[in-house]
């Protein structure tokens, strides 16, 4: 389980101090995906940054599993908005890369990798360094890499972004379909309503900066087959387009 509460995260910067989180509190169940939408600026990625152990110095309380964060201890997969590749590693080596740190047994995970590769449509690519990729092509990169490693949570700020319409869909499948088989709990920050209604069982909305929790949907559509072409999946969106229109105009 992951708990958040009463969380504000104060930057300085330039001699002035301003809030980027103020009194967030959220609780996610094992195993549940939580979409993240907000204004730009409102603080989501430094609220991913918290959870993730990179940024420590704040107020409130953060838990995974009943345990503050820490790195070392909990596998965390973090897929940052640059994708977090290493330039001078190829696709293979970043993608062993986050199993390689935590020391999970290697030939276990190479079937795995092969399959993930495929999965990703990264076949052909493998010697590739991340230079010589496209946008997409990296992100599927880090995807794969985090896929792989397990993690007790995944977090992943706008994983799908560089993605043209079609991919991003396929690629969207390809995440529900590895959650459904581990179940690992998932944190995804994303501008997309409509994939914020499809990957996110809880889907919070986030007010202006500071960063303050507006809303929780308990979001009833989460996993239901071919949703996407469900009337009630459009009601939703332009619902909660609606109540974001509201909230962020405040
Ligand atoms: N290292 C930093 N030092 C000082 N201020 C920062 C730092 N990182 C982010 N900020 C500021 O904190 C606020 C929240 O930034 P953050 O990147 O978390 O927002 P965001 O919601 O993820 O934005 P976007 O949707 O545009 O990616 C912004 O005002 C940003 O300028």
């Amino acid at each position: 389980m992951i708990r958040i509460k009463d969380l504000t995260m104060t930057y300085e910067s330039g001699g002035a101090c301003y809030d980027a989180l103020r009194d967030i509190s959220l609780e996610l169940s094992a195993g549940e995906t939580c979409a993240i939408i907000g204004p730009s600026g409102c603080g989501k990625s430094t609220l991913l940054k918290i959870l993730a152990g990179i940024i420590t110095d704040f107020d409130g309380t953060v838990e995974i599993n009943g345990q503050p964060v820490m790195p070392k201890q909990q596998i965390i997969g973090f897929i940052p908005q640059n994708y977090g590749l290493l330039p001078w590693k190829n696709v293979y080596e970043n993608i062993r890369l986050g199993v390689k740190i935590k020391h999970k047994k290697h030939h276990e995970q190479e079937e795995h990798l092969a399959s993930m590769v495929q999965l990703l449509g990264l076949g052909g690519l493998e010697y590739r360094f991340p230079g010589e990729l496209s946008g997409g092509q990296q992100q599927r990169v880090a995807l794969a890499r985090a896929f792989l490693l397990k993690p007790d949570l995944l977090l992943m700020d706008e994983p799908f972004s560089a993605l043209d319409a079609m991919t991003r869909e396929e690629i969207q499948n390809v995440f529900l379909s590895v959650w459904r088989k581990h179940s690992v709990s998932t944190i995804l920050v994303t501008h997309h309503m409509e994939e914020a209604v499809y990957l996110g069982r809880k889907i919070v909305i986030l007010s202006a900066a500071p960063g303050k929790v507006s809303k929780i949907v308990d979001n009833p559509l989460f996993g239901v087959d071919d949703v996407r072409n469900h009337k009630d999946f459009f009601q939703l969106c332009v619902e909660l387009r609606k109540m974001i229109k509201e909230d962020w105009s405040m």
